[in-house]
């Protein structure tokens, strides 16, 4: 084999926390930005050896002077899955000094002066004699301890054969898993006697027994000297041996695990003709490290692994309720999922999707089914996802090439049976240059296709049929068309205080606490102290903020716990102290803002993927600008949809403004002042047709200039008829409602079958008013006085 030429100018990847020593070897996780371009370079001009310098600061540079190690590269893998990662396996040959830094970007190339150590014939009888008992010493210990990787201990006697003997006291510091600052000056002493001298004492600590292990090294006298030591020369085909070793038995391993894999036929084939071009490429071919990755990957994919399903379904009913408060629409559709299974184990079920607001616990459930399967889980995000080689992987021929997400769950699975999570199916982007993914995400979930699925990478089928697939969305309005065919859709809706509360309760406390480790005996949340947390510091539909408000005060107490005796014990936390914990409530008064006390103010009510909010709607007139035609202005970051149920409503009121004595016959509402409608919290994009009927109350009290009745919320789609057409998202509205104390909430007569699902609590607190036409809305929200019998008396206003 040919030696590893060393060129003088090497480019220099830098490491912090750590030290490479020569022979040594080491895994490097390469994540900075500098190194990354360093490690592109390597793979596209096929670099074999670089040099390696530790830095105490990742801010530090490299300068003159610095002593690094030249590191020749066995093997580099590459992963962009969760993230971008390089991840390179080093051994490192010999010192070198830095004489000049070449250039700093995109990564140091630096002049170096390789150091030649001392050895062979002239090395000394003494430094010789401590080395080589050095070796018989730390040899069955490293073999005892496991500091080696195993397959480096395979052949580490024989390395320490074909090394310089110089190398075994590095070997040694290194093996001993010493302190980087210890590590650093073993690399910067460049004179062996001084790194024996410092090195020795830091191997006899290592070993506790001192006096024992000094008597083994040192046989003849006590302390050494190092007379005649001169200068030895570095073989680099005595680093081949080393890198020969490593790479054999790297691939005797890999090629007993191919063996003893269970492979389908058609893939036995493919693997064994890659693993014989393996065999035969140079351990520096580009190629080597492509295929070795590659046969990597194949072998640890689950082809016949699959987890024993135990389907229980009375056992289900139960280990759902325990795992999750209230959601009875929800676990009865899982139950009954479940139940299908059960009766029919080849059926191809529906593909269930959870669609709801954030953190209510579409995820847990996802868990929970695993669960009751004894499948295992895993969760593949979705948002953001524009490539179909997200989905599907990237050809072989790519430099960096990964499988998708999907293998890369299956293997993290390691069955290929798991339950799979596909979340925020609705966040999945559209086509980018490399292909849709929506195609190949269908191919995944339809069951005709999925036996057969094949990764880019793989290029080999892998049969999904076996998968459960579970998704989950925020919305089912931004869920591809295709996507949604294939799903069925399970609404998991916000939750009451009530119910916030009880699953604080019950679940999220109880997990803190042990996650914390304290007990009830150590810390207790009153009943107020909870329910200040639920109504004044998270405003959410589901508990995800009001799990986090629980930890801080968990992380906030343990310390406490720490530092204290026990007699304080338990730490009670009630409505009144814990603003120590948790700062002043963010939403503390909220519910002031439910009171529209001027005239052109009116509130709506909004729903989008996060949950049910206020919508505040203000109208006013403004002085026109001379010469100009009055105008209606909108504001507020309005989708185009919203635009035109503000143009619907105000060409409503202008019609009806006669019938309503707003106006005399014959005039128009537009003709002295501009009206301006704006929807405040400008910068959230606001859409859809349902606040139809809030702009035009908000523009009837304008022009009445009679304030909206108080605690009055409403919802409703306009139609220029004044008709009230239904609208989405009743139950997150009125649960907003509920939540800043409204008394009275106006829906679309349409909507009263959706009040069916909304918890007691909410509709003994609330008067629901539904409505047929925009007049039922004005009689209520001006409570009687706007009815057209009025009209005099409206007029007499004006
Ligand atoms: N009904 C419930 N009973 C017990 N715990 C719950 C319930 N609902 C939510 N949780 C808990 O709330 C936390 C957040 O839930 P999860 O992550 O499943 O929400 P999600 O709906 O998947 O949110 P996202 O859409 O943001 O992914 C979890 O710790 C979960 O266990």
């Amino acid at each position: 084999m040919e030696p590893v030429p060393i060129p003088e100018k090497l480019p220099i990847l830098t490491i912090n926390n750590e030290v490479l020593l020569p022979g040594a070897p080491m895994k490097l996780e390469v994540a900075s930005f500098t190194n990354q371009a360093l490690m592109k370079d390597v793979l596209t001009k096929g670099l074999k050896v670089i040099g390696v310098i530790p830095l105490k600061d990742e801010l530090d540079v490299i300068k003159k002077e610095d002593v690094g190690t030249v590191a020749l590269l066995v093997r580099i893998s590459s992963f962009n899955y969760p993230q971008d990662t390089v991840i390179v396996m080093t051994i490192g040959l010999c010192r070198f000094v830095v004489q000049e830094v070449l250039s700093s970007t995109p990564y140091p190339l630096a002049q170096v002066e390789l150091h030649k150590d001392v050895y062979e014939e002239e090395i000394n009888e003494n430094v010789g004699k401590v080395l080589e008992n050095l070796k018989d010493i730390m040899l069955p210990v490293i073999e005892r301890i496991g500091l080696l990787p195993l397959q480096y201990l395979h052949h580490f006697k024989d390395l320490m054969d074909n090394f310089p003997a110089s190398y075994i006291i590095d070997v040694c510091i290194h093996a001993i898993n010493a302190s980087f600052e210890e590590k650093l000056k073993i690399l910067k002493l460049l004179d062996l006697r001084e790194r024996i001298a410092f090195g020795v004492p830091l191997i006899m600590k290592f070993f506790g027994n001192e006096s024992d292990i000094k008597t083994r090294l040192y046989p003849s006298r006590s302390l050494p000297n190092f007379p005649g030591v001169s200068v030895i020369k570095f073989k680099s085909s005595q680093g081949k041996a080393l890198q020969r070793h490593l790479g054999d038995s790297d691939l005797e391993d890999l090629e007993q695990r191919l063996q003893k894999a269970n492979f389908p036929e058609h893939v036995s084939k493919i693997i064994n003709k890659d693993l014989e071009k393996l065999k035969r490429l140079s351990p520096y071919s580009p190629d080597n490290a492509v295929i070795r990755n590659y046969l990597e990957f194949v072998v640890d994919l689950p082809w016949s692994v699959s987890s024993k399903e135990t389907l229980d379904v009375k056992a289900a009913k139960v280990l759902l309720d325990i795992e999750h408060y209230g959601m009875d629409k929800l676990k009865k559709r899982i139950i009954e999922f479940l139940a299908v299974r059960q009766l029919k184990t080849n059926v191809k079920g529906p593909i269930l999707c959870f669609i709801g607001p954030p953190g209510v616990g579409k995820t847990s459930i996802g868990r929970s089914i695993a669960h009751i399967l004894n499948r295992k889980f895993q969760r593949i995000s979705l948002g953001g996802v524009s490539n179909q080689s997200d989905i599907r992987g990237h050809r072989r021929t790519y430099i960096g090439a990964m499988p998708g997400r999907i293998l890369h769950a299956i293997k993290a699975a390691g069955t290929n049976n798991p339950v799979i999570l596909l979340d925020e199916i609705d966040k999945l982007g559209s086509g980018g240059y490399n292909g849709d993914p929506k195609a190949a995400l269908l191919e995944v979930l339809d069951p005709e296709q999925n036996m057969h699925f094949t990764d880019h990478y793989l290029n080999v089928p892998f049969d999904l049929s076996n998968v459960t697939f579970v998704a989950t969305a925020n919305s089912a309005r931004t869920i591809p068309a295709p996507l949604y065919d294939r799903l069925e859709v399970i609404s998991v809706d916000g939750y009451t205080s009530v119910e916030k509360y009880h699953i604080a309760v019950k679940h999220l406390l109880p997990k803190q606490l042990d996650l914390h480790g304290l007990g009830p005996e150590m810390l207790q949340l009153t009943d107020d102290a909870i329910y200040k947390i639920i109504h004044e510091y998270t405003k959410e539909a589901g508990v995800r903020s009001l799990e986090r408000k629980l930890a801080a005060v968990c992380r906030s107490v343990a310390v406490k716990v720490a530092e204290s005796s026990e007699d304080t014990l338990p730490y009670i936390i009630n409505a009144d102290n814990i603003e120590d914990i948790l700062g002043m409530a963010p939403y503390y008064g909220e519910e002031i803002l439910t009171i529209p006390s001027h005239p052109g103010v009116a509130l709506g009510l909004a729903w989008t993927g996060k949950g049910g909010s206020l919508l505040v709607v203000e109208a006013k007139r403004v002085p026109k600008s001379s010469g100009q035609k009055a105008k209606l202005i909108l504001t507020g970051l309005l989708g185009s949809v919203m635009k035109e149920s503000a143009q619907i409503a105000f060409n409503w009121v202008r019609s009806a403004a006669y019938q309503y004595g707003i106006v005399k016959e014959g005039n128009d509402l537009l003709e002295k002042s501009d009206i301006h409608i704006h929807f405040p919290e400008g910068a959230i994009n606001k859409e859809g047709p349902s606040a139809g009927v809030t702009i035009a109350t908000a523009l009837m009290s304008l022009f009445t200039g009679l304030p909206v009745a108080s605690g009055l919320a409403m919802t409703g789609e306009l139609t220029l008829q004044g008709l009230v057409l239904p609208v989405g998202g009743i139950k997150e509205k009125l649960m907003v409602a509920h939540r800043l104390g409204m008394k009275k909430v106006i829906i679309p007569f349409k909507c009263t079958k959706t009040l069916a699902d909304i918890p007691s609590c909410v509709l003994d607190e609330i008067k629901i008013i539904t409505v047929k036409t925009m007049d039922e809305v004005i009689e209520t929200a001006f409570e009687g006085l706007a009815s057209a019998s009025n009209h005099n008396l409206l007029s007499s206003k004006l």
